[in-house]
């Protein structure tokens, strides 16, 4: 069902004035790749891992699970969720459900999470999904776009912990010419406006590049309005 509220609100962070908007915990400038905003170092070592207990949390309620897509190949990344909305994707089936395959709802998403969102988004709606995608060594995501939500005035917002990733932008169109960029702990991305749809995905991790996970790996954040 179509939401008809969007999220447009006027004065988007990232087309503030490069010093920052008057008000707001934006750190820095976002630098831009084919419209895709970066916060680089958005988050500091110590929000970082008050993130990775909040995470723990979510785990010990939704624990992370690997997941097959709808042709039935496995996916490398393992997965779990908060919020009104997770993703579930199986043999002939992906897609956003309110709740987990054993009939439990999925845990809140974390204030410290929604803070990062208030900050960037820019969206008047809160988000309703977060998504957790943990990369072990070798675990890759193919290009794609996010493209199961209902309104695409709403951004996705991307948070980086853990090992360095190798971000892959194209185009909205499939195909073309890319642009990557190594993503590291604490950078925060956006997804918005003309860069909403753009084809994007994780070519690769350089695994124990980053101690913050003792077991190593990447975790990549998303926060997602799905209605
Ligand atoms: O891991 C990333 O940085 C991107 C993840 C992504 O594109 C997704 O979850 O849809
Ligand atoms: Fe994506």
């Amino acid at each position: 069902m179509k939401n008809e509220q969007n999220c447009n609100r006027p004065g988007r962070p990232d087309e503030q004035a490069p010093d920052g908007p008057a008000t707001g915990p934006l750190r820095g400038p976002a630098l831009h790749l084919r419209g895709v905003a970066v916060w680089p170092g958005f988050l500091s070592p110590a929000e970082q891992a008050d993130l990775v207990a909040d995470l723990r949390g979510i785990a010990r309620q939704a624990p992370f699970a690997s997941q097959v897509t709808p042709g039935g190949r496995p996916m490398s990344v393992r997965m779990t969720a908060a919020g009104q909305f997770g993703w579930i994707s199986g043999r002939g089936f992906q897609g956003y459900a309110a709740q987990q395959p054993d009939g439990r709802p999925w845990p809140p998403i974390p204030a410290r999470v929604l803070a990062i969102w208030d900050a960037v988004s820019g969206s008047a709606r809160a988000p309703e999904s977060l998504l957790v995608n943990f990369y072990g060594e070798g675990a890759r995501m193919g290009l794609h776009q996010d493209r199961d939500e209902a309104d695409f005035s709403c951004p996705v917002v991307s948070i980086s912990l853990g090992d360095d990733g190798l971000f892959r932008v194209g185009n909205r169109e499939r195909g073309g010419r890319t642009e990557s960029l190594w993503l590291r702990s604490g950078d925060v991305v956006v997804l918005g406006g003309e860069s909403r749809l753009v084809h994007h995905g994780v070519d690769r991790i350089r695994f124990r590049s980053s101690a913050l996970l003792p077991q190593g790996g990447r975790i990549n954040l998303t926060l997602r309005i799905v209605t």
